[in-house]
């Protein structure tokens, strides 16, 4: 009897664990318990072990290689340089810019960690010796790692590829070291807002060189099977479709004979967006040996010679009028792309979007110049938690806002608070030409005022420097305010594509004769949590239970085409194309539910998990139901089975924004910090599982806390990178990181079809101006207007130091 007894609609929802619901992540069984599958736990049959001769010199000429004793070690099978990848023409290789790039040293090395040779042998320590074994004859060359001397007459030429060619894939070149000179908005109008203006704020803002660094290094084992013609490549890809395509058209064989499979990945963080020579090698080996050939990373490796981030350096001028109405904004930017343009960008974005730099504000004009330059440092340029160069842009303006509220002696909280985007301006069309989609700017920004309590900040804060100067603590306090704007989920198609792959989703969604039901999504989890949120997504959107909805990415063989994860655009693109593969599934459902209650399809509403026909509640026929009979019944005029594919080109990206505070203390005398408090306020539209946004949140405010308070890759002046081990590269632990306090406000996006934006990225972009902020504002008092990151200990000091508060 009781188990007929209906449930209420209520527990009908609940059971779902659709969106909204803080659903346990499906994943964490497995992570949880060392059930992981990583690349480097996959042992084939007969595998062999690559590794790399690396460059110890940031430049110099190869005068020959000798691999004579490395190939006289038994269990070594091959080394492999550039003159043997030349007869294949692998010797180079293109990258997502537009540039190529050396596979492996041809002719020259042009940074610390360049690959040299690749020696493949039986097994990981043979590789590891034979490396060593490998003679190689360098001709040093003069270094430069200052873009800036980089771009001078006299400046040694580095790319002799190149030399000659005054245009590149992103325009002209005015100089041997030159890449391009990228810019948006209208300069004449901005200069002169500029020129006539009540009040300009000057400032040089560098973003300093950093690195993702992932748990996990990137890696891959590369399987040609010799009889079957199949290439099967497991590896570290946050966009394994698009390693299919380009290994089909770097190797000439067709992309059905072509399997890439990305297995569980241990972080990715953008790291593992590009095409490494580790791959390009590895592929080689095997088809060469006909054996399968594992390549994978250490800890230097990854640090000294994979995509780094960031290296931009800011000049900008922001206008205003005296009573603090913003005029007008300019940047002009130098960025360091090391030796080969490699940045992942969409192809027509060489900067990324670095033009939403307007931020928050309602800036009436404003122009962006972005000059990008080579020198003799790792080539890169990727997000690592940040959509396409939005990090730089949040950076530069909040401190821009900054020096601003300084110029006109007016609080920084109220000066964004009188600049925002108002409500109803959205869709808000920028100066720099992008539309954003929706926002609340003030409502978000009161509620984290509040929250943080913040007059009575400023007013602690402004007693403890009357205290300070009166000699009775040598503790200072610095309120670090951040208002972002984040762009994600690139597309849309006709503005969007990387290496000319336009930027759609996908989702394919097949469902089981029982109810259950697997989706496939072109996407790839790196630790986000896929598993568990477009299940959920397609749970409210059919009537499933997430519990019986098996998510699936990764895979080129099962899982329909699509560009990847990074920048945040799994939700709003993926996540758009699983609720309208999931509308399709309904209509076909509600087709049979048609047939099976014998009324007309419009005489049935949909309700949580089934479909009722209108005014006669008790008349109903379940998802699961329907199910069975979409298999199992014959029904006139519909085909059996129950699936559907949706390929979802975004008319638009996602705006998510968020409102921060963090509270710091600073030892003047030892330049320690101590955060007291961190308040970070989210909006990222509507929410699939808020506990997986915290977990995000929390995730990219550390890392945040890393990059602005300690994390740097530092040259020295002959190119030698002085931060390769975790020694010297901060990576914060559980003891470095503070309590966060997490909130939100929402804001549905109005185009997407739940309303999502994406929140991966958001506290990285807002997290590192609030921490970069604090700092600045403890010593604001005493005169300080801008300092480069990263804040650590001796930074700090110095800037005590500087300021004369060491007495
Ligand atoms: N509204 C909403 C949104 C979202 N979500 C969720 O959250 C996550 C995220 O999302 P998104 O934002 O969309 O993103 P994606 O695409 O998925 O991912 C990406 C990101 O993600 C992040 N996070 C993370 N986590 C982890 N764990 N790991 C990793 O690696 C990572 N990474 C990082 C990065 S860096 Mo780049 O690549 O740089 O560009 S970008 C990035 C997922 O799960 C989702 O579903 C929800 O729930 N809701
Ligand atoms: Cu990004």
């Amino acid at each position: 009897m009781n188990e007929m007894a209906p449930i209420s609609r209520e527990e009908r929802v609940e059971k779902l664990k659709g969106l909204g619901c803080s659903r346990k992540r499906v994943e964490d069984v497995r992570f949880t318990q060392g059930k992981g599958n990583y690349v480097d736990d996959l042992k084939l049959p007969g595998m062999l072990h690559g590794d790399f001769v690396r460059s110890p010199y940031a430049h110099a000429r190869v005068k020959s290689v000798d691999k004579s004793a490395a190939l006289a070690l038994p269990g070594v099978v091959a080394v492999l340089t550039a003159e043997d990848l030349a007869p294949l023409n692998l010797h180079w290789m293109p990258t997502l810019a537009g540039d190529k790039q050396m596979v492996l040293a041809d002719g020259k090395v042009l940074f610390q960690g360049q690959e040299v040779a690749f020696v493949v042998a039986s097994d990981r320590y043979v590789a590891a010796d034979a490396v060593d074994l490998v003679v190689v004859d360098y001709e040093e060359l003069p270094v430069v790692t200052d873009p800036f001397k980089a771009l001078q007459p006299d400046a040694p030429v580095l790319r002799e590829d190149l030399q000659g060619r005054t245009s590149g894939a992103h325009g002209d070149r005015r100089h041997h070291n030159h890449i391009f000179l990228w810019e948006a908005g209208d300069k004449a109008a901005t200069d002169e807002v500029i020129a006539s203006a009540d009040v300009v704020a000057e400032e040089m803002v560098y973003y300093h060189r950093t690195h993702p660094c992932p748990l996990e290094t990137c890696g891959c084992v590369a399987s040609m099977d010799t009889v079957n013609g199949k290439l099967t490549v497991h590896g570290t890809f946050q966009a394994p479709h698009v390693v299919r395509t380009v290994a089909s058209l770097l190797s000439g064989i067709e992309e059905h004979k072509i399997r890439v499979i990305s297995p569980d990945i241990g972080g990715g963080f953008g790291n593992k967006v590009g095409v490494y020579p580790g791959y390009v090698c590895s592929i080689v080996a095997s088809i060469v040996t006909g054996r399968p050939v594992k390549w994978i990373e250490d800890r230097m490796e990854n640090l000294t010679a994979t995509a780094f981030a960031r290296d931009y350096w800011m000049k900008g001028k922001i206008a205003a009028t005296k009573d603090g109405r913003i005029t007008g904004l300019s940047c002009h930017v130098t960025a360091d792309h090391g030796a080969f343009d490699a940045c992942a960008d969409p192809s027509k974005f060489p900067a990324g979007f670095f033009h939403i730099c307007t931020g928050s504000y309602d800036i009436p004009v404003a122009h962006v110049g972005v000059d990008g330059v080579y020198t003799n440092k790792a080539p890169g340029g990727v997000a690592y938690r940040c959509s396409f160069r939005v990090t730089e842009a949040a950076y530069f303006i909040e401190r821009m806002i900054e020096v601003l509220a300084i110029e006109l002696g007016m609080d920084a909280a109220e000066l964004r608070a009188k600049n925002f985007i108002r409500k109803e301006q959205f869709p808000y069309h920028s100066a720099l030409g992008w539309e954003y989609d929706s926002g609340d700017y003030h409502t978000a920004w009161d509620k984290a005022l509040k929250a943080v309590g913040y007059a009575d900040l400023r007013k602690e804060q402004a007693e403890r420097v009357e205290a300070f100067r009166r000699g009775e603590t040598r503790k200072l306090i610095g309120i670090g305010l951040t208002h972002f704007t984040e762009i994600v989920g690139a597309g849309p198609v006709k503005n969007c594509d990387i290496l000319g792959m336009g930027m759609f989703d996908s989702c394919e969604i097949r469902i089981h004769p029982t109810g259950s039901a697997v989706a496939r999504l072109g996407t790839i989890s790196q630790g986000q949590g896929h598993a568990t949120t477009f299940a959920q997504i397609l749970a409210s959107e059919i009537g499933l239970p997430a519990d019986s909805i098996t998510v699936e990415e990764g895979d080129t063989d099962t899982a329909p085409y699509g560009l990847g994860t990074y920048g945040s655009r799994s939700t709003p693109v993926a996540g758009a194309a699983t609720a309208m593969a999931g509308r399709k599934i309904r209509a076909k459902a509600q087709m049979i539910a048609a047939y099976l209650l014998e009324v007309h399809d419009g005489d049935l509403e949909w309700d949580v998990d089934r479909f009722v026909v209108k005014g006669a509640p008790e008349r109903f026929k379940t998802m699961k139901e329907i199910a069975f009979a979409s298999y199992n019944q014959a029904i006139p005029g519909v085909e059996p089975g129950l699936e559907a594919v949706s390929y979802y080109d975004p008319p638009n990206m996602t705006y998510p924004f968020g409102a921060y505070v963090c509270v710091m203390e600073i030892d003047v005398d030892t330049g320690v910090h101590e955060i007291r408090q961190f308040y970070a306020l989210d909006d990222c539209g509507t929410r699939i599982n808020p506990m997986v946004i915290e977990g995000q949140v929390h995730g990219g405010l550390t890392e945040a806390l890393a990059i602005a308070m300690g994390q740097e890759i530092a040259y020295d002046e002959i190119g030698n990178v002085k931060t390769g081990t975790l020694m010297d590269f901060f990576l914060p632990t559980a003891w470095e990181t503070p309590h966060y306090t997490t909130d939100f406000t929402e804001t549905p996006s109005p185009h997407h079809p739940i309303g999502a934006k994406g929140v991966g990225e958001s506290p990285n972009v807002g997290g590192v101006p609030a921490f970069s902020n604090a700092v600045h504002d403890a010593f604001r008092p005493f005169g300080l207007r801008q300092s480069h990151m990263p804040h650590d200990h001796w930074r700090i000091w110095k800037i005590a130091r500087d300021l004369g508060l060491h007495g």
